[in-house]
């Protein structure tokens, strides 16, 4: 059975940041995951988790200036110092919180810029990140995101993550794969996941309906294939990571909210206590 992380930075927006931790509990999650987590109080966080018995299983890296637009860090030359600062914090808050996966945002290099440096200044980024968190038990992740969300974003596809995934081969470096973007990149996600799943080089699954970005029961995602088809594929290869609910809830708070639009995940966790009706 796949296991699923509540994304506490997309999921019950209605509840302060804090307490979103306590509400997935409530409903059934064992995890949480989150973008940014930097401007709340570390030991609070690390309170919040304990107390709900709750673990943190994947976190972004800081990504620059985000309201200026900036997506990361990693592929733009002129921001080294920056980026090896992020990767500091973003590993040290992560040890601090016992969370196994640290996203590093790729970036979008500027308009006109010299793409082909951006993708060696990419790797040579990577290679830098892992050698600092040697040591650190930590995985660092590269994600594939559409261009309709994020324009100017150098890493799209699958392929290209892969491919630099196994240029630098390290069995600390995995892929996150977004099946939100990736349907809206590439479409045929039921193939891309039986042929990336089986490589050995993902290391976590995130899901959102499409192209709303919703619950992902909603939309042309096939979502329910694609988790049965990751059941299978987990079965024969002995993948066991997570796979993280990263979406828009489309009920408000009068209609149940997030917990009310979680029947989708229900055939998933029989086990679990879900408040959902
Ligand atoms: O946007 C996404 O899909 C992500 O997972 C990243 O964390 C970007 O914040
Ligand atoms: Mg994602």
């Amino acid at each position: 059975m796949p296991q699923f992380a509540a994304n506490i930075s997309w999921l019950y927006p209605d509840l302060p940041f804090l307490d979103r931790i306590a509400a997935a509990a409530r409903d059934g999650f064992t995890a949480v995951e989150c973008t940014f987590p930097y401007d709340r109080p570390l030991r609070v966080l690390q309170d919040r988790l304990n107390e709900a018995l709750m673990h943190l299983v994947l976190m972004n890296a800081p990504s620059g200036d985000w309201a200026a637009g900036e997506r990361g860090l990693a592929s733009l030359p002129e921001r080294e110092a920056d980026f090896r600062l992020s990767i500091q914090l973003g590993a040290d808050w992560a040890q601090a919180l016992a969370c196994p996966r640290l996203h590093i945002l790729a970036g979008c290099p500027a308009p006109g810029a010299h793409l082909a440096t951006a993708w060696a200044v990419y790797e040579e980024r990577l290679r830098w990140a892992l050698e600092a968190t040697q040591g650190s038990g930590l995985t660092l992740m590269i994600e594939p995101i559409n261009a309709h969300d994020m324009p100017g974003y150098l890493l799209t596809e699958q392929a290209q993550a892969h491919a630099v995934a196994a240029r630098i081969g390290s069995p600390r470096l995995k892929v996150q794969m977004d099946l939100y973007h990736c349907q809206r990149t590439e479409g045929d996600v039921l193939a891309q996941i039986r042929h990336w799943l089986p490589t050995g080089q993902v290391g976590h699954f995130q899901i959102a309906g499409v192209p709303s970005r919703c619950e992902p029961d909603q939309g042309e995602l096939p979502a329910a294939a694609a988790l049965a088809l990751i059941d299978e594929l987990s079965a024969d290869t002995g993948w066991s990571g997570w796979v993280g609910c990263e979406y828009r809830p489309s009920r408000d708070a009068a209609a149940g909210g997030t917990s009310a639009g979680l029947d989708w995940l229900r055939p998933w966790r029989p086990e679990a206590t879900m408040n959902a009706p």
